[in-house]
């Protein structure tokens, strides 16, 4: 079943001041009805500074050189055949949050808190500025769940393959994804095939056709799609793309996009507001808030056991 929704108004002089924002690459002081942006992160520094010296700059370096160096198309194809098939595990989507109380994301530099606490804080700051959208809260409360796959009693892959800003495998890496540099180390890198502007790829194919490096994104958006989420295509683009800052900061790979691929970057820019900078040491009261995203869970997601 596809579902749609009308964007809520933003009104044109905030949806226009947003996007002139994304493009010179900062959106603070866009503040919503509720939700109120800080300025810092919980370290004192501008959000998603990876220069900023802190005690998190380090190992999230450490983390990309990893990525960019074993993130290739070969390696991407072999992780959606093996993931995709969805036959590790079957639990509830609220026994995966759970789960995420042990998971710290190591390239984060803004948030060294369990995931748990971050998707409770995003899905919260959408709900108070967009009371009406529920789906939107949702996508809050899943987003992240993919990052199960670091989970020991799940498989417990290695931070490189599993967290960090994504980007298309199979086509040139662009300047702007975060510390570029150590793609001279990525064997895609210096294959003919994979490494100018379209690659495998052709102008306005659709990201759809587009591979991108292997991650918490593509793996969620395959479990929600797999196990028949009602979702909205919003939604589903969301999950898949959240990580895809080139894209939907920088406004990098626009030429590989399709016209609905031009839609729902809307919603993800406006999701993203959320996802960013609600990141912070104030903890969410777990015990109030479940009722609410358990009668979520129930209406959007139809199996009540999920394959993944
Ligand atoms: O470090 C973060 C984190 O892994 C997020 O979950 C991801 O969505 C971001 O793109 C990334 O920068
Ligand atoms: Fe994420
Ligand atoms: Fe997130």
């Amino acid at each position: 079943m596809t579902i749609s929704y009308e964007m809520p108004a933003l009104g044109y002089e905030v949806e226009k001041k947003m996007q002139t924002q994304n493009e010179k690459g900062s959106v603070a002081n866009l503040s919503g009805s509720g939700f109120l942006m800080p300025d810092t992160n919980s370290f004192g520094h501008n959000f998603r500074d990876y220069d900023a010296e802190s005690a998190r700059r380090e190992g999230v370096e450490n983390f990309y050189r990893a990525n960019h160096i074993n993130q290739t198309y070969d390696f991407v194809n072999k992780m959606r055949e093996a993931y995709g098939k969805l036959n590790r595990m079957e639990m509830s989507i609220w026994e995966c949050c759970e789960l995420l109380n042990d998971v710290v994301d190591e390239s984060d530099p803004d948030l060294d808190e369990p995931q748990i606490e971050h998707l409770l804080q995003t899905a919260e700051a959408i709900r108070k500025d967009y009371p009406d959208q529920d789906w939107l809260h949702l996508i809050g409360l899943i987003h992240d769940l993919g990052k199960v796959l670091l989970h020991p009693t799940f498989g417990g892959l290695p931070q490189w393959a599993v967290v960090g800003d994504t980007f298309p495998v199979g086509c040139a890496f662009d300047e702007s994804i975060v510390h570029h540099k150590y793609f001279k180390e990525n064997l895609d890198d210096s294959n003919p095939l994979y490494n100018t502007k379209y690659g495998a790829y052709s102008e306005g194919c659709g990201l759809n056709n587009v591979m991108m490096s292997w991650g918490h994104d593509d793996y969620m958006y395959l479990v929600a799609k797999e196990n028949n989420a009602n979702l909205p295509s919003a939604a589903l683009f969301i999950i898949r793309y959240h990580s895809f800052y080139s894209l939907h900061r920088s406004g990098a790979y626009r030429h590989l996009m399709n016209d609905e691929d031009v839609e729902n970057l809307k919603w993800l820019r406006i999701f993203n507001k959320y996802d960013l900078y609600s990141k912070s040491k104030v903890r969410i009261d777990i015990e109030i808030v479940k009722p609410y995203y358990l009668s979520l869970i129930d209406k959007y997601f139809p199996a009540k056991k999920i394959k993944w």
